[in-house]
Order: structure tokens, then sequence, then C-alpha cells
């Protein structure tokens, strides 16, 4: 499913229909897509997606951190009672989290909340571009990481998130 409209297509949407498609490309977030409709036009999916990452690199660290927050736990309990996005649902079954071990899934919500509890923020990472294993991996490694470190590294995850999902909606 990659590419819905062509970028000339989306440079003639109006505000609303813009902030209306792009609404969850950085996940329960409007208002990025809000802040660079009026950066229209864009030259690319690409383009578009800079767009977006230039305005999470100029958040404070309370709004990354709040970005963060809005990210549901990688097998968590969002998932467990089908309460996921559509686009969440369909990244985590990317990784093959739904398809994980009884062993494997009490594994990786024990080190969600080890991470939480650490960090104040939830594990992020690019599920697209991990399989399960792998994330449990980054997990394991990434809750030695400092706070600062942690914050850089989910925005850069959110980043990633959020190129694939414009792709999914832009022809690129
Ligand atoms: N916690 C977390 O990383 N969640 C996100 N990752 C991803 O690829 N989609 C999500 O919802």
């Amino acid at each position: 499913m990659d590419g819905v409209l062509r970028v000339e297509e989306v440079n003639a949407l109006g505000n609303e229909q813009f902030v209306w498609i792009f609404n969850n490309i950085v996940e329960n977030y409007p208002q990025v897509a809000s802040a660079i409709c009026n950066q229209c036009p864009f030259t690319s999916a690409d383009h578009l997606a800079d767009a977006a990452s230039n305005y999470l690199d100029l958040l404070p660290i309370h709004g990354k951190e709040e970005v963060l927050k809005l990210h549901p736990d990688l097998a968590g309990r969002l998932a467990d009672e089908g309460k996921l996005t559509k686009d969440s649902l369909r990244e985590q079954k990317s990784a093959g989290l739904h398809n994980l071990t009884p062993e494997e899934k009490a594994q990786i919500k024990q080190l969600n909340a080890s991470y939480r509890e650490k960090f104040g923020f939830p594990f992020v990472i690019c599920a697209r571009e991990n399989k399960a294993e792998a994330i449990l991996q980054g997990l394991q490694t990434r809750l030695h990481n400092s706070h600062e470190k942690e914050l850089e590294t989910g925005i850069n995850e959110v980043k990633k998130i959020c190129r694939l999902r414009v792709k999914d909606l832009v022809l690129s």
C-alpha cells in the first residue's frame, strides 16, 4: 500500500484536509500535521517527512517527552485489548509481535515496564525496521542508556516511523 496521493495532489489540499489525512504520521499527535501544512508546496514525500522531522527536532525537551508518551507499548496492554491505532497495529504485526511465545511476551512486558520506570516514557522503536528479536535486544541494550540519549534515540525512531507513514500516503 505504497503511496495513495501524488505530491501535486497533496499540495492542492486545503489545510483541514491535509491535517485529516496526515493526522497520525506521528502517533496520536496531529499537531505535527497542523504545524507543517502551511509549508506546502512540498516537492516529495521525503520533503514532507523532512518538515515533520524538523518540527520534532525543534520541540523542547518536555515536548519531545510528551510525543514519546503518546506511543503505545509494543506488545502491551493496548495491543492485548485490540485498541491500537491501525498504523501501530500494522507496524507491530510486521515485526511479528503478534506471534510472540508466552515467555517472550512476558519478557517484553517486563522490559517495557522497567524502561518506562527508568525514563518516564515508553520504549519507542520503528517496528517496521525490526523483527521481534531485534526489538527485545534493543530494549535490553537501551535500558542502560542515559535519559538524554534515550530521548534522542526515541525521537529518531519516531522520525523513522513518521517517514514510513508519510510514504504510505504519498507516492514517492
Ligand atoms: N512503542 C513503540 O515503539 N511504538 C511504535 N513503534 C512503531 O513502529 N509503531 C508504534 O506504535
